[in-house]
């Protein structure tokens, strides 16, 4: 072979792939003499190109003093037998992988997750671990909680590790019991659904929280949770930080409704699309089986219809797919009774799929709005009756016999176990969050980027928002082209605003810890506050 060119392929091979240069945006190729275009060989094109700073995670010795103890991974068989078990400190992933030779961009890059050769913490004997799980249930909870414990415990021989009750509200409500963790309690928790630990919305206090860490010693917080679990951990982490604690704060992103920013999706979400299709099949079998049978099945998904979107996509058995995205309407000759009465007429049965979040508006219009949850998130009113009772109205009314079955197995998907690839990616998660722990960074979650697990700024996942279906994408006109819906509103609906330009995206600053600015950018919900009554709060506890 020609060195350095595959002469079927045209790649470079890796010897001859050139090193990557730090503090520019580079975008060349190793030899251009051997590719026939200036761009391309004949298959593939060599192009780098990186922002002049990755993104790294904050550092414990940014603001005090920490030693520095060898990895106990170095006396590790595998790490010898391997020899590359370490991640180097300069190993990053690139965000943006996608490129179009006319319009060169640049990509951001995170650092890379794994373990590493320094250790800002004395494992066995200084490490003080807590770990809690906040906001809804998503499958894989236990999972994370029995691997972060198993990894301290077994890896870095920690022995440390406390369970947080009920989320947030936990450290410091007194009626709530912090338990102690090993390795034999959580041995079989992945096969149950939930969260040994328990879960809550709402009770947020900075500044309790921050006093119980500190009264107890606790210098690794591991927060599973959501968006709105992160936007409190960025604040646990700020305020930890002013009182020169030595702590790190761990992320571990967990949605259902797979609407965090930037990474390739949540733990969980595959195992809730699994189970909403059992679902969809149920509601198709319903409904082939009746006279003019309608499926009606209600997901998941308050603001983003991603669970919706790919149990369609999966199950291909679905005519109709409404998510919070896209408008719908229900009379004139655009809207959904029409598109039902066609589908009945030409297929005798159909399936319509719904994401808690669609139609949101047309219902608030009707209904009012029914408040907020303790987190400060919508409650939402529920989509599945309003439909059931408008298609059936509807359909007396023209007198046509039709039989509507509402399936609601919106809190059974997300009760259940995770399923394999979800305990894998739960595993590698909880791994990477104790690895990037022990080796000091604090401020940051863990999360899979173009397949890679990486270290992530807290506040860059907070001051991106949730993530939505963008109507534009290939993934929606693929689900289009499956159900073969119309647009049901006479209206365009309007298209997400794109991204930020990816300049302003890496102008976080070194140790990405936000400014006032960033802050303010940082979507803020009114957080409605639990009420302690006679030692109680209320709500769900
Ligand atoms: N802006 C915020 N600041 C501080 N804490 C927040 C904020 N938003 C939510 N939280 C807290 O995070 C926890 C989980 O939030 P929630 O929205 O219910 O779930 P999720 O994290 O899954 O989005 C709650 O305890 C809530 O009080
Ligand atoms: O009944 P709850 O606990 O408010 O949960 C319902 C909500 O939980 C979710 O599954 C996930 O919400 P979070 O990710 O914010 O926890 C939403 O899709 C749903 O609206
Ligand atoms: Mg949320």
């Amino acid at each position: 072979m020609e060195s350095g060119v595959d002469p079927d392929e045209g790649v470079q091979s890796k010897q001859d792939l050139p090193k990557l240069v730090r503090g520019a945006n580079v975008s060349y190729s190793p030899d251009e003499s051997k590719i026939s275009s200036p761009r391309f060989s004949r298959f593939s094109k060599i192009i780098f190109s990186r922002p002049s700073q990755p993104l790294l995670p904050a550092h414990i010795a940014d603001w005090t003093h920490v030693g520095s103890f060898p990895s106990p991974l170095l006396n590790n068989p595998a790490q010898s037998n391997l020899g590359m078990y370490f991640v180097g400190p300069n190993e990053t992933i690139l965000v943006d992988v996608i490129s179009d030779s006319e319009n060169t961009t640049m990509s951001r890059e995170f650092f890379r997750a794994g373990p590493r050769r320094e250790l800002a913490f004395h494992p066995q004997n200084q490490v003080n671990a807590c770990i809690v799980t906040c906001g809804g249930l998503c499958p894989g909870l236990n999972s994370v909680v029995r691997e972060l414990v198993i990894t301290l415990e077994q890896i870095y021989n920690t022995r440390n590790i406390s369970g947080i009750p009920f989320g947030y509200r936990g450290f410091y409500s007194t009626h709530l019991e912090i338990t102690r963790l090993d390795s034999h309690k959580v041995q079989n928790i992945h096969h149950e659904g939930g969260s040994i630990l328990g879960s809550s919305r709402g009770g947020h206090d900075t500044q309790r929280i921050c006093d119980a860490i500190i009264a107890m010693g606790f210098n690794q917080i591991y927060i599973i949770g959501g968006d709105g679990t992160h936007r409190g951990a960025i604040k646990i982490f700020e305020e930890l930080k002013r009182r020169e604690y030595m702590a790190a704060v761990v992320g571990v992103p967990k949605t259902i409704d797979n609407d965090i920013a930037l990474i390739d999706k949540s733990f969980g979400f595959d195992t809730a699309v699994e189970e909403a299709q059992r679902s969809i099949k149920c509601a198709k079998i319903e409904a082939k089986s009746a006279i003019n049978g309608i499926g009606l099945v209600k997901l998941m998904g308050r603001h983003s219809g991603q669970i919706a979107m790919f149990a369609t996509l999966a199950s291909r058995d679905v005519d109709c797919c409404l998510i919070p995205e896209v408008k719908f309407e229900l009379d004139g000759k655009h809207g959904l009774f029409q598109y039902i009465e066609e589908k009945l007429k030409t297929k005798k049965h159909m399936v319509i799929v719904v994401a808690e979040g669609a139609g949101a508006d047309n219902m608030d219009r009707e209904m009012g709005v029914k408040g907020y949850d303790q987190s400060g998130n919508k409650k939402l009113n529920d989509v599945g009756l309003w439909l059931k009772s408008k298609i059936c109205i509807e359909f007396k009314k023209r007198n046509r016999e039709i039989n509507l079955k509402l399936i609601d197995p919106t809190y059974e998907i997300r009760s259940v176990p995770a399923n394999a690839s979800d305990n894998l990616h739960c595993s590698l998660l909880a791994q990477s969050a104790v690895h990037g722990a022990m080796h000091g960074f604090s401020g940051f979650c863990v999360g899979l980027i173009n397949t890679h697990f990486v270290l992530i700024p807290i506040v860059e996942i907070c001051r991106r928002g949730r993530t939505t279906v963008d109507v534009r994408s290939r993934m929606w006109h693929r689900v289009i082209a499956t159900t073969q819906q119309p647009s049901l509103s006479a209206q365009r609906n309007n298209p997400p605003p794109s991204s930020p330009p990816i300049k302003t995206l890496v102008a976080v600053g070194e140790n990405c810890f936000p400014t006032e600015k960033e802050l303010s950018l940082v979507q803020e919900p009114t957080v409605v506050e639990p009420v302690e009554e006679n030692g109680k709060t209320n709500g769900t506890l």
